[in-house]
Parts: structure tokens; C-alpha cells; sequence
């Protein structure tokens, strides 16, 4: 019986000589990539990368899949797609050799410059070795609503990605987003124009440093708004919707305006500016309100002066909607009261959006409707007042440069206890001159001529309401 005797010493010289090639080969192919890389240019290697993948792609049956990303979610009604401001932003961070070109500008005062995707550009992102197409779609006037034309981005992939398109890359898409407005840290504030909001920068240079308050009010305002921003898990649990809102009310120029920027600046929150008058009815108001974005300021200023909300006194049945998108400005006024604003925003606070701070100014808090008042409607009433006590020293740190303190300062805070004149007009009279000393002594005089009545009109009873709801007064 014949008996198996490996070949040990021949396998071996094969494996051997195997080896041998293999090295042999690596080390051609080095030799030739080290002088492709040497004698072909970088950007022609690309083209001819590019060239073949898009032969090869070319040859593989077509299978892409489009999604159309409209500006807004249904023409005509205006809503927001969020998705498509995520891309619009998104995209132009991942500038690669994909782009052809890039809208580039710098606009009136805003610091830094502006990248947004051209029209019928096609811009290919990679995410997770998948290649996904987008092209900025302008859209046609046929489209447009109210005169806006209507933008799209129209996002094409291979259709064996369709999982990942829709489970990872879109999220993908808004986290970065959402991550990129916090990093960028720039406040926008909103103003309403036939149905929109409008962006632009805030740039409002308010911050609780340069506010001329007591240490103790902007304490407790800045301490209400950290335990506000903490307590998220709490309002879910107690099934509460995460919103905080303030009434501030004080004379005109005591600062108001300033510190909802200076809020704003501090929480990195964007501001809304609602215009009840820019509201044409009660579904305008709510599409106005659920057009917030999360993490935002929504400010009604001088509430009082509203004659969207007296319309309530003459029982005129605003609360019948008979809404209608077409209705122009000639209709828009007593469309809906104060009362069914405040309901709507209580239901709409819990339908929809977090982290919403709502405003509301006044400089005659005892003429704003009750309602306003009602226990748990705001959570805090700030009072804004004359400038007293060390305040001045704030402003005269802010316009003119002096820090700590100024033989004129207890003079200056002396007449000031006497008197009744506002951080505005304080701060109007610091700016006459550039000359800290010759401000200080104009200041003086202007205090010592000024009649003690010069602001009586200004001044609020504030008895008359502080036993109405439980709001805390500040
Ligand atoms: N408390 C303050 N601290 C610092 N600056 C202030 C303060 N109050 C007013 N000012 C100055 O006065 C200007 C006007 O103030 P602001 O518009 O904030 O007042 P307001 O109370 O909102 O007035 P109004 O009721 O007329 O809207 C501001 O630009 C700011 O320079």
C-alpha cells in the first residue's frame, strides 16, 4: 500500500516563489504610483478620476431616486420646510472640488461673509461612502406665492441607499444644521412681511454687563432663565409646555428693547418680532406662532398700543375666523383680541415647538387687558424704572470708558434719587461730548435745571396691579 509522503521542500519553494512575485509586483506598483504622482499633475489625476467614475456609474442601470425639498411645505400656505433651510446652510460647509461655483458675498452689516449653493449648481456630498446629488432648483414665478418665488432642492440618490437617505443622512443633514447655529452662535431677529418671516442679524450689542439694572433684578432675570433652560425633563414631567413668558413694562427708554437683546444675546435665542397689525386673522396668528423656531424669543412690544387687542371691548365677534389667505391689509385690523391670542399661544404652547420665550412690553402696564394678568400667564412682571442708584455707573462705564469709581459719581447719584430721568436720557447726554469730564459736568447741570415733574406722565401706578395674579414682580 503505497503511503502519502508530502512534498514539503517543493510547497515550500512555491510559496516561496509566490512571495517573491508579489513583491516584485508591490514594489512596480509603487515605483509606478510614485511617478504618476510625480510627472501628472494633481488636477488632471482628478479629472481622470472623475472622468471614470462617471463611466462606470454611466454603465450601471439608472436607478436614482429624487426627493423634492420645497421651501415651504405646501405652496400657498406658507409653512416652513425646515429641511430646506438645513440644506441651504449645510451645504455650503462641505465645500469640496464638487462645487463649480459658489454664491459668495458680504452683506451690509453682517461680520462674516455669506456661502450659499447657486442655482442649477449640482453639489455631490459623500456621507458614509454614499454619494448624494443636490441641485438648487430656483423654481419658476408660476410658482411663487404672494410674490415670493419658491425655491426647492431636489436630492437625488441611488435607490439601494433609500434607507439611509431617509434614516441617517437627512438627520444628518438637520443635527449638522441645528449644530452649526449653536457653534456659529449668530442671534437673528424676525420681522413678519405678508405671511413671512424675514431674517436678518441681531445686532443689538445688549448684554446684562452693559444694562444699567440693579446687580439683584438682572440676578434673578439671568438666574430665571438658566433654571428655565435646565428644567426641561421637569416640564415633560409634570406635562407643563416648556415655554417662560415676561411682561416688561416700565416708561419709554428705560430699556425694554434692550434687554430682550440682551436675553437674546445671552441665551443665543433668535427673536420674533410679532407685529399684531402684519396679523391678518386667527390663522395667520397661528401659522405666525408655529413659524417660530424652537429655541426662540417672541416679542409683542407695547402691548397697550395694540388695536388688534381693544377690539376685544367692542364686542366685535373677532373670534368668528373667517379666515381667508387672500384677505389684504385693509381687513387685518381687530381680527382677533387679546384674549384669543393668549388662548391660541396656551394651546400652541403645547402643540408644538420648546424652548420659546415669550415678550410682551408695555409702558403703561395698567391699561393692558386683565387677561394678560391672569395667574400662570406670565411667569415674571419686570419692572424697568428710573436710573438709581450705582446703574449710572454702568452707562458712564459704557460711554465714557471710566471704571470703578469718580469724584462726581455720589453728586451725580444724589440729584438722580431726587429726580426721575431714564437710562435713555442719561445716556443721550453722556454722548455729547467725548470728553468724560465735560460729559460728567453737562450731566450735572442738566440734573439741577431739570423739574422734578419733567417725567410724571411716564410714571406707572404700580399699587394698582400688584395684587392681581401670581406672577413674581420684580
Ligand atoms: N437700562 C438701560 N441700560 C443701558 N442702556 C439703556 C437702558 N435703558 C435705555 N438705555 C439706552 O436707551 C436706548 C433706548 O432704550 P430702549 O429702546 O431699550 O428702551 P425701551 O424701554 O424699550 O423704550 P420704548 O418703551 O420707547 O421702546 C437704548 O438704545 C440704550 O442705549
Amino acid at each position: 500500500m503505497g503511503s502519502y509522503i508530502p512534498n514539503f521542500p517543493s510547497s515550500f519553494t512555491s510559496a516561496t516563489s509566490w512571495f517573491e512575485v508579489y513583491a516584485a509586483f508591490s514594489t512596480f506598483m509603487m515605483l509606478i504610483r510614485t511617478a504618476i504622482n510625480d510627472l501628472i499633475p494633481q488636477q488632471i489625476r482628478s479629472f481622470i478620476t472623475a472622468k471614470l467614475e462617471a463611466f462606470f456609474s454611466n454603465c450601471q442601470p439608472n436607478s436614482q431616486i429624487s426627493l423634492k425639498i420645497n421651501q415651504f411645505w405646501d405652496v400657498g400656505i406658507g409653512d416652513r420646510n425646515e429641511l430646506f433651510y438645513a440644506a441651504h446652510e449645510y451645504l455650503p460647509s462641505r465645500i469640496t472640488r464638487n462645487y463649480k461655483s459658489l454664491k459668495v458675498g458680504k452683506l451690509e452689516n453682517h461680520k462674516h461673509l455669506e456661502l450659499a449653493v447657486d442655482a442649477s449648481q449640482e453639489v455631490v456630498d459623500e456621507f458614509e461612502g454614499t454619494k448624494f446629488t443636490w441641485i438648487l432648483d430656483a423654481g419658476s414665478n408660476k410658482e411663487s406665492y404672494n410674490n415670493h418665488r419658491e425655491f426647492s432642492f431636489v436630492l437625488t440618490f441611488n435607490e439601494k441607499h433609500r434607507e439611509r437617505a431617509l434614516k441617517r443622512y437627512i438627520p444628518h443633514v438637520l443635527n449638522t444644521f441645528e449644530a452649526m447655529k449653536g457653534e456659529q452662535r449668530i442671534v437673528k431677529i424676525y420681522s413678519r412681511l405678508d405671511h413671512y418671516w424675514n431674517e436678518s442679524e441681531l445686532l443689538h450689542p445688549a448684554t446684562f454687563d452693559s444694562l444699567a439694572l440693579s446687580p439683584e433684578l438682572k440676578r434673578t432675570i439671568i438666574d430665571d432663565l438658566d433654571r428655565f433652560l435646565r428644567r426641561k425633563e421637569l416640564y415633560k414631567k409634570v406635562g407643563k409646555p416648556w415655554k417662560r413668558g415676561y411682561l416688561l413694562y416700565g416708561p419709554p427708554g428705560t430699556g425694554k428693547s434692550s434687554l430682550i437683546a440682551a436675553i437674546a444675546n445671552y441665551l443665543k435665542f433668535d427673536v420674533y418680532d410679532l407685529e399684531l397689525n402684519s396679523v391678518y386673522s386667527n390663522s395667520d396668528l397661528m401659522r405666525a406662532l408655529r413659524d417660530t423656531s424652537n429655541r426662540s424669543i417672541i416679542v409683542i412690544e407695547d402691548i397697550d398700543c395694540n388695536r388688534e387687542v381693544h377690539a376685544r371691548s367692542k364686542g366685535d365677534g373677532s373670534d368668528n375666523d373667517s379666515d381667508s389667505d387672500n384677505e389684504g391689509p385693509k381687513v387685518k385690523t381687530g381680527r382677533f383680541t387679546l384674549s384669543s391670542l393668549l388662548n391660541y399661544m396656551d394651546g400652541l404652547w403645547s402643540s408644538c415647538g420648546e424652548e420659546r420665550i415669550i415678550v410682551f412690553t408695555t409702558n403703561h402696564r395698567e391699561k393692558i387687558d386683565p387677561a394678560l394678568l391672569r395667574p400662570g400667564r406670565m411667569d415674571m412682571h419686570i419692572h424697568l424704572s428710573f436710573l438709581k442708584g450705582k446703574a449710572f455707573r454702568i452707562l458712564a462705564s459704557n460711554y465714557l470708558g471710566i471704571e470703578g469709581d469718580h469724584p462726581r459719581f455720589e453728586e451725580i447719584e444724589g440729584l438722580m434719587e431726587k429726580k426721575e430721568v431714564t437710562p435713555a436720557v442719561v445716556a443721550e447726554h453722556l454722548m455729547r461730548s467725548e470728553d468724560p469730564e465735560e460729559a460728567l459736568e453737562a450731566l450735572v447741570k442738566f440734573l439741577e435745571e431739570m423739574g422734578k415733574d419733567n417725567h410724571v406722565e411716564c410714571q406707572l401706578n404700580i399699587g394698582q396691579l400688584s395684587s392681581q395674579g401670581n406672577s413674581k414682580e420684580y
